[in-house]
């Protein structure tokens, strides 16, 4: 039972926080396709004046349809032009959730002035808020999809109480077309509501914990190549602009094979997290370890090269001073690893340059003689 409540405080918690560098890759690419399908449905809109004029409809019906078209397609087309800028505007999926929602509300409203009972007993609009909170797991936020079911809820809530308390006798609420509203059947529609949000927040959820599993390494838990690949053109783009420093440590332990030999793979791998333990140990601000594979790793330091040498080879000496034991009164064994630094941006400004000079470095670094830090030639 605490462990339910504990995963539930878990998956909250996550859905709550920011989404990491590759969820966030990929909403943006989710933002951008809902604001290409919102404009698609927004340039559909704009026929059904059309249609309504044809069929015989109203000129005034017709100019409220084509002013309603007009202004979601204006708002469309903003979202669209703000979406193909990925990730520059943090407040985009909110404020285009918030968007769909109010939309959906306001067409309510709209409804509502011609004919209340269209207003709480329409299917075909009031799934609009179902579609607006669905799309939100596109964005793979779950602070969105949580945002859009609880103003979804609370906009159509606030609509459904206030034509009951308008209203001065039942019968406004019986229409041939669209049936009797009643108390019930709005409670019922939001706690539908409510449904779709949680089932679309676990959607989100689940994919969340599958991007985390593929960014992450399963033997030592820590990030692996493909979150570097996405997290280091944003650590490299916030250097650029705010003048910072930034320092690449390519970190390789030594012999490790020895390891795997006389000890076995198993006590490798135990190794391994030793090693691991090691180099996180008191980790500081702006610094992160990633496993590239095998027995090395990569370390990003928000430091110039001179201070992350220091701090690198202090990490050596902790290593080298805290051997492995395989087991309980075994022979601890010393691990030691080499290391060569390039920092951005005078030996490079890219990932894959900079891990160039780095690797150079460190193949300096192993011909020496091994446990050492090397951060320039010669
Ligand atoms: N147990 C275990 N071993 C691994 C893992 N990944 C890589 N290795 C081993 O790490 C060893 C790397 O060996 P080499 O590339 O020859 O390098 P080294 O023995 O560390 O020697 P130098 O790098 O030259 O100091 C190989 O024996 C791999 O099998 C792993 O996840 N677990």
């Amino acid at each position: 039972m605490q462990a339910t409540g504990r995963s539930l405080r878990d998956i909250v918690a996550a859905l709550l926080s920011r989404p990491d560098e590759i969820m966030l890759e990929v909403g943006a690419g989710g933002e951008l396709l809902v604001a290409q399908l919102r404009a698609l449905v927004a340039g559909l809109l704009l026929l059904l004046p059309l249609g309504n004029i044809l069929a015989g409809g109203s000129v005034a019906e017709t100019l409220i349809g084509l002013a309603g078209a007009v202004f979601v397609n204006i708002f469309a087309l903003i979202w669209l032009a703000l979406a193909r800028f990925r990730r520059r505007f943090q407040w985009l999926p909110f404020a285009t959730a918030a968007f769909d929602v109010s939309a959906t509300t306001l067409v309510l409203m709209l409804l509502a002035t011609n004919h209340l009972p269209a207003a709480l007993n329409s299917m075909i609009v009031w799934c609009g808020y179902l579609l607006a909170i669905l799309v939100t797991a596109l964005r793979s936020d779950g602070r969105t999809t949580l945002f859009a079911g609880l103003l979804a809820i609370l906009q159509y809530g606030g609509l459904s109480w206030a034509i009951f308390a308008l209203i001065t006798s039942p019968e406004q609420l019986i229409s041939s077309d669209y049936g009797t509203v009643t108390p019930s059947n709005q409670v019922q529609r939001l706690l539908l509501m409510a449904i779709v949000t949680l089932i679309t927040a676990m959607v989100v959820y689940r994919m969340q914990r599958l991007v985390e599993m593929s960014g992450t390494d399963g033997l030592t838990r820590l990030p692996n190549r493909t979150w570097l690949l996405h997290r280091m053109p944003r650590l490299l783009d916030a250097a650029r602009q705010g003048g910072g420093s930034l320092t690449v440590a390519l970190i390789d332990l030594d012999h490790f094979k020895r390891v795997n030999d006389e000890l076995g793979h198993h006590s490798g791998d135990r190794a391994l997290r030793h090693a691991v333990a090691v180099l996180r140990t008191s980790p500081e601000n702006g610094e992160w370890l990633v496993r590239l594979g095998g027995e090395e790793f990569v370390m990003v330091l928000r430091k110039p090269v001179g201070t992350a040498w220091e701090r690198v080879d202090a990490i050596r000496r902790q290593l080298a001073e805290r051997p492995f034991e395989s087991e309980r009164g075994a022979e601890p064994m010393q691990m030691t690893f080499s290391a060569g630094l390039a920092g951005f941006p005078q030996d490079g400004v890219d990932l894959s340059r900079l891990l160039r000079r780095a690797d150079q470095r460190l193949q300096v670094a192993k011909r020496d003689g091994r446990n050492r830090v090397v951060a320039r030639e010669g």
